[in-house]
């Protein structure tokens, strides 16, 4: 059997945690709450996709969001992991997009329902390359954007993030065993914005990382 590489760590089959509301300029921007403790959902290894291939609008949807995210991949598993010591459970990261399909989790919101099928549907979660931890010293502090046809549309620093990430290993840890290869979306700054089919999404974490993707629907 030939070992596994963690720098292909979409391939894996691991958990995706997504962390929702963790910027107060995109919690505002959709009226929501600034929360208090943090928002979590998941997305199944089904949502990865990787560039040369499209992201797909849903064909349930009329209304897909991009949200530009960074993701801290898991190398050490843990459960209950101390702050003080999370930072040394991460591998590396990732520039990660968490595709929503908004008018299915507006409606999902009003009934109280999961958010699963706006945020968990085949290619919702886009993924640059494996980034070795050493290329990104201060992970509380980076820039990420994004943006349409050559249009910026998402600009924000992570150091605007409401729980950080080694509080955010430890608070998941707590009750999800977190295992190597894991991906945490720690998410989104404000900015988010429709996407249609034919338009072109180029994102980037400052001068570390960009990638690109093109927007399909799915075929009938
Ligand atoms: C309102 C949302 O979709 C929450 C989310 O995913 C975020 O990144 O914030
Ligand atoms: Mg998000």
């Amino acid at each position: 059997m030939t070992a596994r590489n963690i720098s292909r760590f979409w391939e894996w089959g691991r958990k995706i945690i997504c962390v929702g509301r963790n910027y107060a300029d995109h919690a505002k921007e959709l009226k929501n709450a600034i929360p208090t403790e943090p928002i979590l959902f998941l997305k199944p290894p089904s949502a990865y996709v990787r560039e040369g291939s499209s992201i797909l609008v849903p064909r349930y949807s009329n209304n897909l969001h991009h949200e530009v995210e960074l993701g801290v991949v898991i190398g050490k598993g843990g459960t209950a992991i101390p702050e003080s010591v999370a930072m040394e459970h991460v591998a590396g990261y990732a520039l990660c997009l968490d595709m929503t399909a908004r008018d299915v989790q507006d409606v999902c919101k009003s009934k109280g329902l999961p958010w699963t099928r706006a945020k968990a549907f085949n290619t919702s979660c886009p993924v640059s390359e494996f980034i070795p931890k050493e290329r990104i010293p201060d992970p509380g502090n980076v820039t990420l954007w994004l943006k349409v046809n050559d249009q910026l549309r998402q600009n924000g620093c992570t150091s605007q993030m409401i729980f950080s990430i080694p509080y955010l290993i430890s608070y998941i840890s707590e009750f999800i065993t977190l295992e190597e290869g894991d991906l945490i979306l720690t998410g989104t700054p404000k900015g988010v914005s429709a996407v249609q089919e034919h338009d072109q999404l180029q994102a980037g974490i400052q001068d570390v990382v960009t990638m690109s993707f093109r927007v399909d629907r799915q075929e009938k």
